[in-house]
């Protein structure tokens, strides 16, 4: 970096005198394009179900995320990450609705690609939403079992892919499952499916609205800190995105967002490869109460928060304000 001269030579606030020259020596651009828009789907018709924990945002039943896919796509967003919840009678201990061709995810990514084959849709690999105890793999005696979780994942990733999905997103944290992800999609003929890996995910108290927006919260017995991220850890973190990106992932993410940007720059400065953050439930749902209270400018803390991501190398984010960004920066 070049040294500013000194003062009076150097006066950095003239180039911060107008809008304009402002703008002029921006560093760092946000764009629609730079979003990916997270989606809660649920069964039923005409279906809009806020959930308390995250204002604003609800579990859509396809008929209403299909109006809402098609706003997106028109905001100049280009993709939607597909969440379900699930009905209680399918969360079982083997999981089996995971990978159901039929299950509620894969007919919407059915539907969405017929109806807006524009639109990207990325999907979810873990198996929380169909777990009765509300973890991301299979439990036996209080054990998150490894390889045979990774098994399940690679049926639920081929049932999706299958069904049309572009981008596979596996949260679940299990070791080796994005090589095995990988190699089936090669060995099934869906060469160009990729895979966003979930890859430093961290053990996180941010995720609370989340389990309540697709039902897992009051089944989960325990906690995920036997497959996450300790939040204490860096380089640990790093040596997951190494990993994931070795065994094939195409871009990786870093989870939850805003108390992880030293991650973010880390990453992106190491690797050099397509990074992601996600603004998670707890953080949409701080600056959401805030906003709402008054304390906060609700519309200039979710550009700030935002932009924040791109500063720190984030090549786009995953948020559930996704379409109210785009409207605002359409204007
Ligand atoms: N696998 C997806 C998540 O865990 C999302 C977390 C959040 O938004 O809190």
């Amino acid at each position: 970096m070049q040294t500013p001269a000194t003062y009076p030579a150097a006066r950095m606030r003239r180039l911060r005198r107008t809008r304009a020259m402002r703008e002029m020596v921006q560093e760092n651009g946000l764009s629609a394009g730079d979003l990916i828009w997270p989606v809660f789907i649920r069964d039923g018709n005409g279906v809009e179900e806020p959930i308390a924990s995250l204002p604003g945002v609800n579990r859509l039943s396809l008929d209403r995320l299909l109006p809402a896919a098609e706003r997106a796509l028109a905001l100049g967003i280009p993709a939607i990450c597909l969440f379900p919840y699930t009905a209680p009678d399918l969360r079982t201990e083997d999981c089996a609705e995971a990978w159901n061709p039929e299950n509620l995810t894969n007919r919407a990514i059915r539907m969405l690609k017929a109806e807006l084959p524009e639109l990207m849709v990325m999907t979810d690999i873990a198996l929380d939403p169909y777990n009765a105890n509300g973890h991301d793999g299979f439990v036996v005696d209080g054990q998150i079992l490894n390889d045979e979780t990774v098994d399940a994942l690679v049926k639920m990733g081929l049932a999706q892919a299958e069904a049309g999905a572009d981008i596979l997103g596996p949260s679940d944290m299990m070791d080796g499952r994005i090589g095995a992800l990988r190699a089936a999609m090669e060995s099934a003929g869906h060469r160009d499916v990729a895979i966003l890996s979930y890859a430093a995910k961290f053990a996180s108290g941010f995720y609370g609205p989340f389990r309540d927006a697709v039902g897992a919260g009051t089944r989960l017995v325990g906690d995920k800190a036997t497959y996450q991220i300790n939040p204490a850890n860096r380089e640990e973190a790093l040596a997951c995105v190494a990993r994931d990106l070795a065994e094939g992932a195409d871009m990786v993410m870093i989870k939850p967002g805003m108390p992880y940007l030293d991650i973010c720059r880390a990453v992106k400065d190491r690797f050099q490869r397509p990074t992601f953050a996600y603004q998670v439930s707890g953080e949409y749902a701080m600056l959401m109460a805030a906003a709402q209270n008054g304390w906060l400018d609700g519309d200039k803390v979710m550009l700030e928060s935002l932009m924040a991501f791109k500063r720190a190398g984030c090549d786009g984010v995953l948020t559930y304000f996704a379409p109210r960004v785009a409207e605002i920066l359409r204007k």
